[in-house]
C-alpha cells in the first residue's frame, strides 16, 4: 500500500466494515481513477468523442464523464485551454447528476472551490437562468472565478461569502441547492495523501459544527418544493448519514429521495450513527455512499433532500419576492436603470437585451423566470463589497477613466457590440468603475455582498475605447464574432498563440462576416473553439492571449 493512513480511521473503518474491511483496504493498492468532464458549454459530448486526443470510457454515472488512461496529462493540451473539458475525479461528478437541474433554474453552489460542481451545473443550465457560485475562502474564489471564465459560463454570479449573508439576500430563492461540504476528506486519502496527513486537523468533529451551520442555513434560501444536494468526499458517519438524520429531524417538510444503485452506489449506513437513529429514519438508507473498492472512484457520500412545496413555512419570505414582481413592471417603465452608484465606486446596471448587430436593447431581457425576483428595484446608493472600483491595476484611482460616467462607459461597449459581435446579450449590463459585467442578476440582490464577479465579464473602458475580456472571448462561438481565424490542434501555431506569440496569418485565413474590414480584433479559435482574443493587422495577428492564462510548459 502507498498511502500511509492514520491509525485511529483505519481501527474505526474495521469496526464499522465487519467483513467487507479487507475488501476496502485492497482499493488502497491500486491508483486512483483520472477522468475528464466534457463541456457541453462548449461541445456535444458525440463531437468531443469524435475528436478526443484521449481514450475515453465513459463513466456510469455521468453521461459527460469519461475515464482517460492513466499517466494522461489531459491539462497538457490545447483542448484544455479551450476549455473543451474539465479534469474531475470521477466519484465527484455524481452530486450534480442527481441535483437534477433543469433550464431557467435558479441554483446556488454554497461550498464551490475550486468550481468542479458549478462547472457542471452552468453545462445542465445551458445558459439560461442564473448559478450563484460561492466559497468562504477568498484565496479559493479566484481558482473558482478562473474556472468559470475558462469554461464559457455567462449566467454566473460569484460570491465571497458566508451562507449567513448569502441567505439575507436570497429567502427562498433557489430551486436547487448544492452542498459540496467541507469534510474530514477521507475518501481522498488515495488520491491526495496529504489529506491524510492533514486529517487530524480537519477533525470530524470541527467539521460536523461546520456542516450543521451550513445546511440549516441553505434550507432558508431554498424555494418551495426545491431540491438540496449534500456531498462530502468523507466516510465519517458523523459527517455523513448523522448530518443527515440531525436536518430531517428539524426539517419534517424535506424528504429524502433515495438514489439508485445502478451505477454501484451502496446505501448510506443509519445504523453507524445508532440503532435509534436508524429507527427514526429509515429513509436514511436511501442515501447513498460511493466505496473505492465498489466503485471506479473515490470515497463519497451523497443525500438528496426534497423540499415536500407548497408549505406554509418555506413559503414565509416568498410574498416578498411575489413584490418584487410587482417592482418589475415599476421598473419596466422607469428606463431600466435599477442602481448608480458614487463615482468613486460607479456602479450602473440596466435590465437589457442586445440584440444581433446592435438593433438595439429591449426591455425584454431577463431571463425567463418570473417572479424569483431576479430582476430590478431603485438601488440606493449602495455599492456591492468586494469588487475593484475605479482602480488601475496598480490600486490607483483611474483618474481619466474616473471622470467617464457610467453612461459613456456603456455607450463605448454598446458601439463594440454592434460592431463586433454577433450576440444575444440578456439579462443586466453591470458598469463598476471600469469594468462591464453581463449579469443575470439585477444589483440590487448583490447589494452588500463581496462579489468576486456579478456575471460574465464582459472588459473594460480604457478612455473611452472598449477592451473585450479574455472570458468574453472564450464563452463566444466563432459564429457570434465578426472576425475570427482558426488554428490547427495539430499545428505547433496554437501552442504557439498559447504561449503568447504573435503570429504570420495572411488574410485569406481570416473569416470575416458582415463585409467586415479585417483589421482589428478577432477571436481566434483551435479546431473551430474560441481560445482568446488577437488583434489582425497586416497580416500579423498581435496576441491577447492574457499573460496568467499562458501555456507554460516546453
Ligand atoms: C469540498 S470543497 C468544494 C469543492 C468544489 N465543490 C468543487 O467541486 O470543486 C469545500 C469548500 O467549502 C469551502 N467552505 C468551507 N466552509 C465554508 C462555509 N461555511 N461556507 C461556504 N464555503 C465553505 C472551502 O473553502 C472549500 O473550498
Amino acid at each position: 500500500m502507498g498511502v500511509q493512513l492514520p491509525t485511529a480511521f483505519v481501527k474505526r473503518m474495521e469496526q464499522l466494515l465487519g467483513d467487507e474491511f479487507e475488501a476496502f483496504m485492497t482499493a488502497y493498492d491500486h491508483t486512483p481513477h483520472a477522468g475528464i468532464r466534457v463541456n457541453t458549454l462548449k461541445i456535444p459530448v458525440e463531437d468531443f468523442k469524435e475528436r478526443s486526443p484521449f481514450e475515453l470510457r465513459p463513466i456510469p454515472w455521468c453521461a459527460t464523464g469519461f475515464y482517460i488512461p492513466h499517466g494522461t496529462k489531459p491539462g497538457l493540451h490545447p483542448y484544455y485551454h479551450a476549455g473543451l473539458y474539465y479534469v474531475q475525479e470521477p466519484s465527484a461528478m455524481s452530486p450534480v447528476e442527481l441535483l437534477n437541474v433543469a433550464q431557467d433554474e435558479a441554483v446556488l453552489d454554497l461550498c464551490a472551490a475550486p468550481g468542479g460542481k458549478s462547472t457542471q451545473i452552468a453545462a445542465k443550465l445551458q445558459g439560461s437562468g442564473v448559478l450563484v457560485t460561492n466559497d468562504i475562502s477568498a484565496d479559493r474564489t479566484k481558482a473558482l472565478a478562473k474556472n468559470v471564465e475558462l469554461y464559457g459560463v455567462r449566467n454566473a454570479v460569484v460570491l465571497n461569502e458566508s451562507p449567513d449573508r448569502i441567505a439575507a439576500a436570497f429567502p427562498h430563492f433557489f430551486d436547487k441547492i448544492l452542498i459540496d461540504a467541507p469534510c474530514s476528506g477521507e475518501g481522498m486519502f488515495r488520491k491526495d495523501e496529504d489529506m491524510a496527513k492533514q486529517w487530524e486537523t480537519h477533525s470530524v468533529d470541527k467539521c460536523v459544527v461546520m456542516q450543521r451551520d451550513i445546511l440549516r442555513v441553505a434550507a432558508s434560501m431554498l424555494s418551495a418544493g426545491g431540491r438540496i444536494v449534500y456531498s462530502t468526499c468523507t466516510f465519517a458517519p458523523e459527517e455523513n448519514e448523522g448530518m443527515i438524520a440531525e436536518f430531517l429531524g428539524a426539517h419534517p417538510d424535506f424528504d429524502v429521495v433515495p438514489v439508485p444503485s445502478e451505477a454501484g452506489f451502496a446505501p448510506g449506513h443509519p445504523e453507524w450513527m445508532s440503532e435509534e437513529v436508524a429507527a427514526a429514519h429509515p429513509e436514511l438508507w436511501g442515501t447513498a455512499r460511493l466505496w473505492p473498492h465498489l466503485v471506479e472512484g473515490e470515497g463519497h457520500f451523497i443525500a438528496v433532500l426534497q423540499h415536500q412545496g407548497g408549505n406554509a413555512a418555506a413559503m414565509e419570505d416568498h410574498t416578498e419576492s411575489g413584490d418584487l414582481t410587482q417592482r418589475e413592471d415599476k421598473n419596466d417603465r422607469a428606463l431600466n436603470i435599477d442602481a448608480v452608484y458614487p463615482r468613486k465606486k460607479q456602479f450602473l446596471s440596466v435590465k437589457e437585451a442586445l440584440t444581433p448587430s446592435g438593433q438595439g436593447r429591449h426591455a425584454t431581457g431577463e431571463p425567463k423566470r418570473s417572479g424569483k425576483g431576479m430582476d430590478g428595484k431603485s438601488g440606493k446608493g449602495k455599492s456591492a463589497r468586494g469588487l475593484g472600483g475605479n482602480k488601475s491595476r496598480s490600486g490607483k484611482e483611474n483618474v481619466k477613466s474616473a471622470a467617464r460616467s457610467p453612461q459613456d462607459v456603456l455607450e463605448s461597449y454598446h458601439q463594440f457590440v454592434k460592431e463586433q459581435l454577433e450576440v444575444c446579450l440578456t439579462g443586466y449590463t453591470v458598469v463598476y468603475g471600469d469594468r462591464i459585467y453581463q449579469s443575470p442578476l439585477a444589483s440590487h440582490r448583490l447589494d452588500g455582498l463581496k462579489v468576486v464577479r456579478p456575471g460574465w465579464f464582459m472588459g473594460t473602458d480604457k478612455n473611452g475605447r472598449f477592451v473585450p475580456s479574455h472570458p468574453l472571448a472564450v464563452a463566444l462561438r466563432p459564429s457570434e464574432a465578426v472576425r475570427s481565424i482558426n488554428l490547427s490542434s495539430s499545428d505547433a501555431e496554437a501552442i504557439r498563440y498559447l504561449k503568447g506569440e504573435t503570429l504570420s496569418i495572411p488574410v485569406e485565413r481570416m473569416a470575416l462576416r458582415n463585409e467586415v474590414q479585417p483589421k482589428g480584433y478577432t477571436l481566434v479559435c483551435i479546431d473551430g473553439y474560441s481560445a482568446g482574443w488577437g488583434k489582425w493587422q497586416d497580416g500579423m495577428l498581435k496576441n491577447e492571449y492574457p499573460t496568467g492564462w499562458r501555456w507554460t510548459s516546453v
